[in-house]
């Protein structure tokens, strides 16, 4: 039988595969505004009562929680509330996003070295690949891993058992994950666009960390404009703080609200160049659609994944274009954003 691997060794491993994404995490510019107990979490009423009832629950019988996954679009607070999750504990937070996570022995090596009630953070945990994922469900459910030891055909699995820890799954396309690894979590928030005025709340939580005076008015044009995603609020008020700073009076009202986004092109609805560019191309060059989600992405530059779930849910949720079996189709309102007519032999799904 080949060796167990040294401790050491299955560590250094682990390490690996954790440390990257947790240094990011750290060095963001993010970091400072992240919100670090539940009850400073703004917005996500449903989401923020069931978790706290799993992690009260937990806490008081003195175990580890369920495993919990998050899915939800990008920015809406998946990384900020898993970080709650391990504070509330009083647990240590290891992270690694399912595209880390290139063979299931990285996998195991992270699994190994978890210690006693340790919160295990899996960014785009649909991203892992299939060997890794069925490693993750016996990890989650036994608390078990096999370390395969050696190579080819003296290789061998050692069967190791983990300590209790709690899996954060987090997702933007909770529908690619496989139903027996869903069925392994034991609590699923889904995470939803926040108003514009949770958006405001938002904004002025992070205008008084930052110490910068944010007008009422310049709050409500910014939460506007923020496609109902604090991570977006937060980027534009800093935008916002750069042209009040450097063009302005310094002051952080309307009208330097305004020039800044204009400067930075967010539209009034709160478009920017990307989602712009795809109504654009699906109204200009494909008369309005339908069309297919990868020849839309090529035609913009983008990857599919990219326009499908950072452009187009919100595209979708302002009622500016549909997703039909037969494609992407833009919607009357998106010919009136952008200014333009549709022409009149435009698929029969939109006309009057
Ligand atoms: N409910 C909230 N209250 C206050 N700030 C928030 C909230 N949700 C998110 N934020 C802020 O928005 C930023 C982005 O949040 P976070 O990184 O948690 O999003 P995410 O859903 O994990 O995104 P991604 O999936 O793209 O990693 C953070 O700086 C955080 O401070």
């Amino acid at each position: 039988m080949a060796d167990r691997p040294a401790d050491d060794e299955v560590r250094d491993l682990g390490e690996r595969v954790l440390a990257p994404l947790a240094d990011e995490i750290e060095r963001s510019v993010e970091a400072a505004l992240r919100p670090r107990k539940l009850d400073e979490f703004v917005g996500q009423q449903t989401v923020r009562a069931q978790l706290s009832l799993v992690l009260e629950a937990a806490t008081a019988r003195g175990v580890a929680p369920d495993h919990i996954l998050l899915s939800g679009p990008p920015g809406l607070g998946k990384t900020t509330l898993a970080m709650i999750v391990a504070a509330e504990l009083g647990a240590s937070l290891r992270v690694t996003s399912g595209p880390a996570i290139q063979h299931a022995g990285d996998l195991a090596a992270v699994l190994s070295s978890l210690e006693e009630g340790e919160v295990l953070f899996l960014d785009e945990i649909h991203r892992l690949a299939r060997p890794a994922e069925e490693l993750l469900y016996v990890a989650m459910e036994d608390f078990r891993v096999d370390v395969v030891v050696g190579k080819g055909a003296g290789a061998s699995a050692i069967p190791l058992t983990l300590p209790p820890f709690t899996v954060v799954g987090a997702t933007t396309r909770s529908g690619l994950l496989p139903a027996p690894l869903r069925d392994r979590f034991g609590f699923t928030g889904h995470l939803d666009y926040y108003d514009a005025f949770e958006l405001e709340k938002v904004l002025h939580r992070s205008a008084r960390l930052l110490d910068v005076p944010l007008a009422a008015d310049a709050a409500t044009e910014i939460a506007r404009r923020s496609r109902g995603t604090p991570r977006i609020a937060n980027r534009l008020l800093r935008r916002v703080r750069d042209w009040a700073q450097v063009r302005g009076t310094g002051d952080m009202d309307l009208a330097a609200a305004r020039a800044a986004l204009e400067v930075y092109e967010v539209d009034p609805i709160g478009l920017d160049r990307l989602d712009r560019s795809v109504l654009d191309a699906l109204c200009t060059r494909f008369r309005g659609g339908p069309v297919g989600l990868t020849t839309l992405a090529l035609t913009v530059g983008e990857e599919p994944e990219t326009v499908e779930t950072v452009a187009e849910p919100y595209l979708v949720r302002e009622g500016l274009i549909a997703r039909t079996p037969r494609g992407r189709v833009a919607t009357p309102a998106a010919w009136r954003h952008l200014g333009l007519e549709p022409p009149t032999d435009q698929g029969t799904l939109f006309r009057a």
